[in-house]
């Protein structure tokens, strides 16, 4: 068994951990508070009563509290909200005041578990609220993005539109590949949209998601997609028809457009017969994909075509799949829970059974990815299957644009390398790995 590396931790200043725990949850902390504040008077005046205003004070009361804990590095507290994580989150907590000489704190514990606490302490505040109890403090945000990324979406909805046309026409599988292989790049480098990264500052799509490929293209430092390709046509040969492909998603917003387009791409060409797309059941890191957002942005889309015509094909294509059940939406509560996936089995073991049936999973983002690997200080040159120990309920592939200082699987010297060009390499998001594990 390979030595683990150890964890990303705050309580290295040499960890992207210490940046993002002392200088950018602050950041996006106050952001909440400002939201919330600012919301105020219209989420009072959609609910027209003054007794709000206090149901309000107090979730601004209870975040402003929390920053002040995570500036003076208190001892995380057990959660009080009563909601079906918080059992599972308190007694995660306990294990880590066994395991660990100190009271765990926003600078001594795991990056993974005090990031991951941050979200779900934000949604404790309002949780813990009379009126605003699933009230989600990013979803302006998001909904932003996706329509100040519209005229991306439009070109690629309408480039998607007339490849499809034309290649469900021919059995032409050469031609196909080489649009499976483009959509997704173009779904990889859709994750370079996500808000955490920007402190939560605006950071939606603004070029061609296609004619932006060639450019982007020599960031891939590992580049497995073939295998992934493989992988479709070897499970369309065992079983034609019932093949089934999970993504797990990340942020909303320009994102989730593209992992819609993978979807109707993988159903329309009939490489899958499902495919399960996976959210958050709370807000979580900014801007990933809740129930919420998910209806929010096919109405969105919807609203959109109207004036964006060239929109108007892909939806049809997207909204038959939804209603046929070809394309699913849902949620589970382990992906915002802190435990990485090498103990889904352990603690999720529904979903973990559930996966097992997939012929191949997508893993979107960098937050899964730390996931993966453990969020460990791996040496870059440890092999990927290694880093994810034994998480392998079916053949899965990560897509993921590198925001964090945590990677494994590339050639000796090529961190090397990577480092010279762009001493930045771990928040320019300029650089990506596809990397693919069979089952
Ligand atoms: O949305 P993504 O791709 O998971 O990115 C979120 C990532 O951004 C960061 O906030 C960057 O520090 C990481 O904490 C996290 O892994
Ligand atoms: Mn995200």
């Amino acid at each position: 068994m390979a030595q683990l590396a150890r964890p990303c931790s705050a309580k290295f200043k040499e960890d992207f951990a210490y940046e993002t725990i002392k200088d950018r949850l602050p950041v996006i902390l106050t952001k909440v508070i400002d939201a919330v504040t600012r919301d105020r008077k219209s989420l009072v005046a959609n609910n027209g009563q003054g007794l709000l205003i206090n149901d309000l004070k107090g979730i601004i009361s209870r975040l402003a509290e929390m920053k002040h804990s995570l500036q003076t590095n208190k001892p995380l507290k057990p959660l009080t909200d009563n909601t079906d994580s918080t059992e599972a989150w308190n007694k995660y907590l306990e294990e880590q005041v066994k395991c660990s000489d100190k009271p765990p704190s926003w600078f001594s514990s795991t990056w993974l578990y005090v990031e991951c606490f941050f979200y779900r302490k934000i949604h404790e505040a309002m949780a813990l609220s009379e009126h605003f109890k699933g009230l989600d403090p990013f979803g302006e945000q998001k909904r932003r993005s996706l329509i100040e990324s519209m005229t991306s979406v439009t070109s690629l909805a309408y480039h998607l539109e007339k490849e499809l046309n034309v290649l469900s026409e021919s059995d032409d599988t050469e031609a196909t590949r080489k649009v499976y292989l483009q959509i997704l790049q173009v779904d990889l480098w859709g994750n370079k949209c996500d808000l955490s990264i920007s402190g939560a500052n605006d950071n939606h799509q603004t070029t061609d998601p296609i004619l932006q490929l060639p450019t982007l293209q020599s960031g891939i430092l590992v580049d497995d997609s073939a295998a992934t390709w493989q992988q479709l046509v070897d499970a369309n040969r065992t079983k034609p028809n019932q093949v089934r492909v999970d993504i797990i998603l990340d942020n909303s917003g320009f994102e989730f457009f593209t992992d819609l387009c993978l979807a109707v791409f993988l159903v329309d060409m009939k490489l899958a017969s499902i495919v399960r797309l996976h959210g958050k059941s709370i807000p979580w890191f900014v801007s990933d994909v809740t129930a919420e957002d998910f209806s929010w942005t096919i109405d969105q889309l919807g609203v959109q075509s109207d004036t964006h015509t060239n929109l108007f094909g892909f939806l049809k294509r997207l909204k038959e799949n939804l209603q046929s059940g070809a394309i699913t939406f849902e949620v589970h509560t382990f992906w915002t829970l802190p435990q990485d996936f090498n103990e889904m089995q352990t603690v999720a073991p529904d979903l973990y059974a559930s996966l097992q049936k997939s012929d191949l999973v997508y893993f979107k983002g960098d937050l899964n990815y730390r996931k993966l690997i453990g969020d460990r200080k791996w040496d870059p040159t440890t092999r990927f299957e290694t880093a994810v120990r034994d998480f392998r309920p079916a053949p899965f592939c990560a897509l993921r644009t590198i925001k964090c200082d945590v990677l494994v699987g590339l050639r000796n010297g090529q961190m090397e390398e990577v480092q010279r060009v762009d001493p930045n390499w771990m928040k320019s998001s300029a650089f990506a790995v596809i990397q693919y594990l069979s089952g």
